[in-house]
């Protein structure tokens, strides 16, 4: 997989990719993120990448011309590259889309900076708008460095042997159940028996039990899109009775 990713600001995606398991899989040639300053296509003395808007208002809007001449090179490399623009605009990301977004070959980003994108970018070049949620930013660097981030996990080889992005704990759409680690107590405050008690198929109705209530509590709205088992629905009526009480 290569990320191809346009923007004024291609330092902003150094650090983040010498780090942990994402500079182990980028050395390992699992993937590869190539950050193009959009400066390079831009023309003029200054070589301006921006523009006052049409219409007056403040701010300034991101010229076409230089996105749409990166964009042009980018997919004669690799044609069929799937662009996203990253913007507030966009449709809310989701781990659904890290799954699929890990088929393909080739995606390059857009990231946004001053008021955005000038329209026509959006309507000719465009294959897909993502959102990573509903919060002012000053660019849609970190934006894309996140989507990266999400996308890489389930390329394989990414997370090792031991792990896959499938079997994640996290991955079955509810909260993770409380975590804990030595010391047994802490300030005073013991960790719950059943993790100690060696009963594995206790600890895993435990946990399971944990994550139904935590989701419940604090994102029921994720319950809709979970596979809930019977027993899921059964535990699941009787914490809603004890929390009702
Ligand atoms: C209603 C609300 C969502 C709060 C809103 C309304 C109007 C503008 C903005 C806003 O943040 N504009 C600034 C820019 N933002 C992003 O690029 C951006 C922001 C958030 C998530 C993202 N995911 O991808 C790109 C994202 C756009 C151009 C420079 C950065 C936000």
């Amino acid at each position: 997989m290569i990320f191809d990713v346009l923007t004024l600001f291609p330092e902003m995606f150094v650090s983040p990719l010498q780090e942990s398991i994402l500079a182990r899989a980028i050395k390992q040639g699992l993937f590869e993120v190539r950050a193009h300053n959009l400066r390079s296509w831009a023309e003029g003395k200054h070589l301006t990448t921006d523009d006052t808007p049409y219409g007056g208002g403040d701010g300034m809007v991101m010229k076409p011309e230089p996105i749409a001449k990166a964009i042009t090179e980018l997919k004669q490399q690799a044609p069929t590259a799937k662009v996203l623009l990253m913007t507030p605009q966009g449709v809310p990301f989701r781990q659904q889309h890290a799954r699929e977004l890990a088929h393909e070959e080739n995606l390059i980003f857009l990231c946004g900076r001053y008021e955005g994108f000038d329209e026509r970018v959006r309507q000719t070049l465009v294959d897909a708008e993502f959102s990573i949620g509903d919060f002012v930013l000053t660019g849609g660097e970190l934006p894309a460095m996140v989507m990266i981030d999400a996308i890489c996990r389930h390329l394989p080889g990414v997370l090792g042997s031991s792990s896959s992005a499938e079997t994640d704990s996290f991955v079955d759409g509810l909260l993770e159940y409380p975590q804990y680690t030595r010391p047994a107590v802490f300030n005073g405050m013991a960790v719950p028996d059943v993790l100690l008690s060696g009963d594995h198929g206790r600890i895993a109705n435990w946990r399971r039990e944990q994550q139904l209530l935590r989701t419940l509590q604090r994102r029921p709205e994720l319950l809709e899109k979970v596979l809930l088992t019977e027993q899921d629905e059964k535990v699941l009526d009787l914490l809603r009775h004890k929390l009702k009480t």
